[in-house]
C-alpha cells in the first residue's frame, strides 16, 4: 500500500445483505475439496486490507453468521513498514476486524530489499513465524491473479510446474515447520469480487500502484490482458482453467518421477539435503523424457523452487559421458542451499556445500580401554552401547555405536584375549589393509579404486582396530574394520582369515551412524 492509497468507505459492521453465491460456492466448494486436510486445523486469513482479501474476510463473516461456515478464521495483517502510512493501514484492518468481532493480529515484517518479491518473502516469513505447525493460511488470490501468473511464467519459459500457476492447496515446509496455503478463489473473477465489495460498501484500501506499477505483472494486467480479451472474452477463465489442467498433469508427473526415483536411488546412502544419489544404470533404462523429468525432480527435492532447464540438461549430459573423468562439478545456487552435482562411476551425487565442508573437517582419533567404554554417553538410558564421535560440525555428526560386550566376546572367541584398547584412526594413505574385495593388502589409490571411494570421500576413511593388552599378545594391533561415513569393509587380519564369519559377528558390534545436528 502506498501513501496515496484510497480508503473507499467508512468502517461499519457488515450488513445482512444477500451473500454473493458465486463467491460462496467457490469457498464452500473448496472447503469440500479439502475437507480432510482442513479437519481440526486452525485457520488464518492473510488480509492486506485490499479489496480481495477483505472481501474474503467479509464473506467468511457472512457465511459464519448464517451458520454455513463452522468457524471464523483469524485475520493476519502484515505491516511491511515500507511506507509512512503503513501503520494507519494496519490500524484500519484491525478496526474493521473489531467492528466485525473477528480476531485480528498485526505483524511487523523485516523487509530486506526493495522489490515486491522481497516484501512478499518478508510477509510470508512473518506469518509463518506467527502460525503453528499444520495451520492453514487463507489467501485472496483469484482467477485474474492466476492468469497473470501463468502469462508471466510463460514469457519466462516455464515448464508444466510453472505453468500450472498457483495451487489451490499447497503444503509448505520451511525450517522444519509445515503449514498449508489455501486459495479457494482461484476460479473466481476479480470483477465478481469487486461487485460484491461495492455492494457491501466494504472499506477496502485501494492501492493505485496495483494498476500503474511498472513491474511485469501490472504491465500484463494493464496492457496485454485487454488485448487478449479482444481475441477471446473468456481469456482469464480459460488461462485459469489451463493452469488447473496443468496442475493435474504436474501431479501425475510427480507421482511418476517419485516412483522412478525410488527405483534409482539407494536410500541407505542418502542424507537428505546433504547428499542425494542416483544410479545412472537404472536411470538409463527409462525413456529419455522420463530421465529428464526424474533429474528435474531429483535435483529439486528439498528445495522450494525447481532447477533451471539448463542445469537439468547439463546433468543429463554428465550421465551420458563414457569417459572416466570424475572431476566435472556442476554448481547450483538453489533457494535454500548451494549444491555441487558430480558423478563417480555409475552414480550421480548432489551434495550441499555444508556437506562438502563437513567432509573436509579432520577426523577425531581416539583410543579407549574396552572395559572403560562409556555407556552413559548415549541418550537412551537402557542401551548397552557407547557412542564414539568420529567427526562433528554444527551441521552433521558421524558416530560409531560400539557394543562393548559383543566386542569383548568377539575378541575372546577369535583370539582368546580378554582385554583390549579400541582404536579409531584416520586411514593413512600409505597404510596397507586387506578387504574381502582384494586378494592382497592395498593402500592409496589402488585401495580407493578397489573399494570405489570417490575423491571427496578419501579424507573420510577410518580404521577401527583393537590393541591387545594381554601378555601373550602384548601390544598387537589388529585392524578389524575400515569405515567411510556410509560404508564399511571388514579387514582381514591375523584372527580373521575368513572375513565372512567375522562379518556376521561384527554386525552386532559396530553400527555406523550419520545424523543431522538439530
Ligand atoms: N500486507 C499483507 N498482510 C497480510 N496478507 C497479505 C498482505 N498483502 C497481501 N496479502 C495476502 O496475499 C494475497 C495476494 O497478495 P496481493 O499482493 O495480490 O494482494 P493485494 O492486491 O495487496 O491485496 P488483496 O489481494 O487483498 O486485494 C492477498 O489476497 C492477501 O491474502
Amino acid at each position: 500500500m502506498t501513501s496515496s492509497a484510497i480508503l473507499t468507505h467508512p468502517i461499519r459492521p457488515i450488513s445482512d445483505l444477500p451473500i454473493d453465491e458465486t463467491l460462496a460456492d467457490a469457498l464452500l466448494g473448496s472447503i469440500n475439496d479439502y475437507r480432510e486436510q482442513l479437519h481440526g486445523r486452525r485457520l488464518w486469513l492473510a488480509c492486506s486490507g485490499g479489496r480481495d482479501s477483505l472481501a474474503l474476510a467479509a464473506l467468511c463473516v457472512q457465511l459464519y453468521r448464517q451458520g454455513r461456515l463452522p468457524c471464523l478464521p483469524q485475520l493476519l495483517h502484515v505491516d511491511h513498514g515500507l511506507q509512512a502510512h503503513s501503520r494507519h493501514w494496519a490500524k484500519h484492518v484491525a478496526d474493521w476486524a473489531q467492528a466485525q468481532q473477528i480476531p485480528c493480529h498485526i505483524l511487523r515484517a523485516q523487509v530486506t530489499g526493495h522489490d515486491e518479491q522481497a516484501a512478499r518473502q518478508a510477509r510470508y516469513n512473518a506469518m509463518r513465524a506467527h502460525i503453528n505447525q499444520d495451520d492453514v493460511l487463507l489467501l485472496g488470490h483469484h482467477a485474474d491473479d492466476q492468469a497473470e501468473t501463468v502469462l508471466m511464467r510463460l514469457i519466462q519459459g516455464a515448464g508444466v510446474n510453472g505453468l500450472s500457476g498457483m495451487q489451490p492447496w499447497r503444503v509448505q515446509t520451511q525450517h522444519g515447520r509445515r503449514h498449508a496455503l489455501w486459495r479457494p478463489w482461484l476460479t473466481v473473477r476479480r470483477a465478481t469480487i469487486s461487485n460484491y465489495a461495492k455492494r457491501l460498501a466494504l472499506p477496502y484500501i485501494d492501492d493505485p500502484t496495483n494498476e500503474t506499477g511498472d513491474n511485469v505483472r501490472s504491465g500484463l494486467r494493464r496492457d496485454i490482458m485487454p488485448i487478449l480479451a479482444t481475441y477471446n472474452p473468456n481469456v482469464i477463465d480459460n488461462i485459469a482453467r489451463s493452469a488447473q489442467l496443468l496442475g493435474d498433469a504436474q501431479a501425475t508427473v510427480n507421482v511418476q518421477a517419485e516412483q522412478d526415483m525410488q527405483q534409482t536411488a539407494d536410500e541407505s546412502l542418502q542424507l537428505p539435503a546433504a547428499q542425494r544419489m542416483l544410479n545412472i544404470d537404472t536411470l538409463q533404462v527409462l525413456p529419455i523424457y522420463r530421465q529428464r523429468q526424474l533429474l528435474h525432480h531429483w535435483l529439486g527435492q528439498d528445495e522450494p523452487l525447481p532447477p533451471a532447464k539448463q542445469l537439468v540438461d547439463d546433468v543429463w549430459n554428465l550421465t551420458q559421458r563414457s569417459d572416466h573423468d570424475h572431476q566435472t562439478e556442476l554448481f547450483w545456487q538453489a533457494r535454500t542451499r548451494s549444491y555441487v552435482v558430480r558423478r563417480y562411476r555409475q552414480q550421480l551425487y548432489r551434495q550441499s556445500s555444508e556437506w562438502l565442508s563437513w567432509l573436509n573437517v579432520p577426523l577425531i582419533e581416539q583410543a579407549q580401554l574396552l572395559s572403560r567404554l562409556d555407556l552413559t554417553t548415549n541418550d537412551s538410558a537402557d542401551s548397552d552401547f557407547a557412542l564414539l564421535t568420529v567427526r562433528r560440525t554444527e551441521d552433521y555428526i558421524w558416530q560409531l555405536q560400539v557394543y562393548p560386550d559383543a566386542l569383548a566376546r568377539l575378541i575372546e572367541s577369535h583370539i582368546g584375549a580378554l582385554n583390549a584398547v579400541l582404536k579409531i584412526k584416520p586411514l593413512d594413505r600409505k597404510q596397507r589393509v586387506q578387504t574381502a574385495l582384494a586378494t592382497r593388502s592395498q593402500s592409496g589409490k589402488k585401495l580407493y579404486q578397489t573399494l570405489g571411494i570417490p575423491l571427496w570421500l578419501r579424507e573420510s576413511l577410518v580404521v577401527v582396530s583393537v590393541v591387545l593388552l594381554d601378555k601373550e599378545h602384548a601390544k598387537n594391533e589388529i585392524p578389524i574394520l575400515l569405515l567411510s561415513p556410509f560404508d564399511r569393509w571388514i579387514l582381514k587380519n591375523d584372527f580373521s582369515s575368513n572375513t565372512k564369519s567375522l562379518g556376521s559377528d561384527i554386525d552386532d558390534v559396530f553400527k555406523n551412524v550419520i545424523s543431522v545436528v538439530e
